[in-house]
């Protein structure tokens, strides 16, 4: 952790784009409630006609009863203009009702597409995509569009539209002081394009700035041990604060540009009324205009002023929706590999389509094999080695195989390549005859399960987080994996293993979490089993006691552990030695440590020192430190 914390770089967008075109591709998602939108847009049209009748109606009873001296007139007129006050302010109302739920309908169901997708993404994807990012695409993104939807896009074309009618109403009552007010026209439209550009640019900081926000509050929530462990809180909060500040510097700059913004669209048209109504006043004077006349005029201008004022930060949340639209849709459109949601075609072709239940006989169950396995992570450097280079490996049915290695040498990419959390670069990999490559998604899910190094659990129940490696599996399930993986302890949970365990099982300790990490992966009896480094974190006699059952289950299923002491390698008939991106030697442990010298000194724990190579390895025979 440094002082500068900086998170991941999302992919960002180069060069200029059409504001219109990025909301256009909501429509998808606006179709369905299209004719809400339209009603709405509709009502608000209504409430703005009897907006703009009120000026006529003044002019009525100006130039009619008060002039006339009739006081019925009056009350009539008065009448006439409190009943469409009422109408505009109630059909306001109605639009907001007729919106409401369709529009949280929009937003949840672009909610629910986002997170869809990043279900299927690949992993490397998730590898690139800091956290906070993705966090705050799916949650202030979406609530800007829903907002964008509800307000802007309504108003924007019925304000719109309201200016033209006004201004036909306008130059109809007195055409030269109507050209006075349209004179401010040209200029505030090419304020407007330049504030447009301007402001996107600002948004779209704002917004992937707040996202690198996010990504530093997750990980200063998830990290919080850590921080206090090495007293870094303070060096956190200055990296937060220099992040904060930087947002706010976009924010004051978004607020300046709008604030500039405002001031051309308020003064502008306020200086053209200033002249208008002194021309008026002056035919009035030579009496070249009626009194009514100059006030309905006006009464009509000033009636416009809301919805000329309005475009400002009309103009300002479209584009601050634009933005919020690029980035879902960067993320949505983000590909799918199509092995996500189809097999691929492999060679030789698949032996078994989406559906169909797989077709074995006796001599395809040979077990796990790995033939000329390549791998090479999409973000590593062009001239960086690939992790794995022509990896042959064959785990025979029903044998445990170990799968040691140094630091960084390549053991948990290997693993991850069997349940296809990453896509193999060369060569295949075949489960009891089966490319996995051709095998469905769920299929591969049934026969292969896995417990990390790092035992992520849900916010959900123990029973829960145990059994979504048992797809329907009961409590005679749940009670084997737990007996297996040495998990009584949930019995003494308040609840027993009906107790919610926090975000990432926070409220037990490392070893539990394994444990339970590892009652999943054994549940539901899986025909191979992926285990990486599943005992690190257990006691010596903890660990014995999930080895002494663990090896029962070992004994029916294919499995590949990858282990860093010998007291796991020792769970294992035999071993493979991953060295420079290939299997180096495959044996058992003792043959291993006779043979092999890379061998004995990893079990050494002492892979560095080379002067090491005459050490006595028999002492390790026994298996434990
Ligand atoms: N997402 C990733 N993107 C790019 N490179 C990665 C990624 N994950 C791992 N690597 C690199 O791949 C290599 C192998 O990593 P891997 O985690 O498979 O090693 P390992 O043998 O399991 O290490 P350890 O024993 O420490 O767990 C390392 O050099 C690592 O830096």
């Amino acid at each position: 952790m440094t002082e500068t914390h900086e998170p991941p770089e999302p992919p960002r967008p180069a060069g200029s784009r059409s504001a219109v075109r990025s909301l256009l591709r909501l429509w998808p998602y606006v179709r369905p409630v299209r004719g809400r939108l339209a009603t709405a847009a509709a009502v608000t049209v209504v409430a703005s006609c009897a907006g703009l009748a009120i000026p006529l109606a003044l002019k009525w009873i100006v130039d009619g009863p008060v002039a006339g001296g009739d006081p019925s007139g009056v009350w009539l007129g008065g009448g006439l203009v409190l009943l469409l006050g009422l109408l505009e302010a109630s059909l306001f109302a109605v639009r907001r009702f007729v919106t409401a739920r369709p529009l949280a309908r929009v937003e949840a169901d672009m909610r629910a597409d986002l997170y869809g997708h990043l279900q299927r993404l690949p992993v490397a994807f998730h590898d690139r995509w800091a956290s906070g990012q993705l966090l705050s695409r799916s949650t202030t993104d979406l609530t800007l569009l829903r907002i964008f939807l509800a307000f802007p896009l309504t108003f924007l074309l019925v304000n719109g539209a309201t200016i033209v009618a006004g201004f036909v109403v306008l130059l109809i009552q007195q055409w030269v002081l109507g050209l006075v007010l349209l004179a401010p026209v040209v200029p505030l439209v090419i304020i407007c394009a330049y504030f447009e550009e301007r402001y996107s640019r600002a948004a779209r900081t704002a917004q992937d700035q707040s996202g690198d926000l996010a990504t530093v509050v997750e990980e200063s929530v998830l990290g919080i041990r850590i921080i206090k462990g090495f007293g870094r809180h303070r060096g956190q909060e200055k990296a937060f604060a220099a992040l904060a500040g930087r947002l706010r510097g976009t924010e004051l700059h978004k607020a300046h540009l709008l604030g500039l913004l405002w001031a051309f669209i308020m003064s502008l048209p306020e200086l053209a009324i200033g002249a208008a109504l002194v021309l008026g006043v002056l035919q009035v004077a030579d009496g070249d205009l009626s009194a009514g006349t100059l006030v309905a005029f006006l009464s009509t201008a000033l009636a416009l002023r809301w919805p000329v004022e309005s475009m400002g930060f009309l103009i300002a949340i479209s584009n601050e929706a634009a933005t919020a639209a690029d980035r879902y849709f960067e993320v949505m459109d983000t590909p799918v590999p199509p092995q996500e949601t189809a097999s691929r075609p492999a060679n030789p072709p698949a032996r078994e389509t989406p559906g169909e239940a797989p077709q074995e006989t006796p001599r395809e169950r040979s077990g796990l094999r790995l033939e000329g396995v390549g791998f090479r992570y999409p973000d590593a450097p062009a001239d960086a080695p690939p992790v794995l280079d022509g990896v042959d490996l064959h785990v025979r049915a029903g044998e445990t195989m170990a799968l040691v290695g140094t630091t960084g040498s390549g053991k948990t990419t290997l693993t991850a390549l069997v349940p296809r959390l990453h896509e193999a670069t060369s060569g295949r990999i075949t489960l009891d005859g089966q490319d996995i490559a051709a095998m469905p998604r769920e299929r591969l899910r049934e026969l292969v399960s896995v417990a990390f190094e790092d035992p992520t659990l849900f916010s959900a129940s123990v029973g829960e987080n145990v059994l979504m490696g048992a797809d329907g599996g009961g409590e005679a399930e749940l009670r084997r994996a737990l007996e297996v993986a040495q998990a009584g302890f949930v019995d003494s949970l308040p609840e027993g293993t009906r107790t919610q365990v926090g975000e990432q099982g926070l409220s037990l300790s490392g070893g539990q979490r394994q444990r339970l990490a590892l009652a999943r992966a054994v549940a539901g009896d899986p025909r191979f089993l992926i285990l990486d480094d599943p005992l690190s974190a257990l006691d010596v006699h903890t660990e014995a006691l999930v080895e002494a059952a663990l090896r029962e289950v070992l004994a029916g299923t294919t499995a590949l552990v990858v282990a860093h002491r010998p007291s796991t390698v020792m769970l294992a008939d035999r071993v493979a030695l991953l060295s420079g991106g290939r299997i180096a030697a495959v044996g058992t442990h003792h043959e291993l440590l006779r043979t092999n010298r890379e061998y004995a000194l990893l079990m050494a724990g002492d892979e560095d020192r080379g002067d090491a190579a005459d050490a006595p390895y028999a002492r390790h025979e026994g298996g434990r430190r």
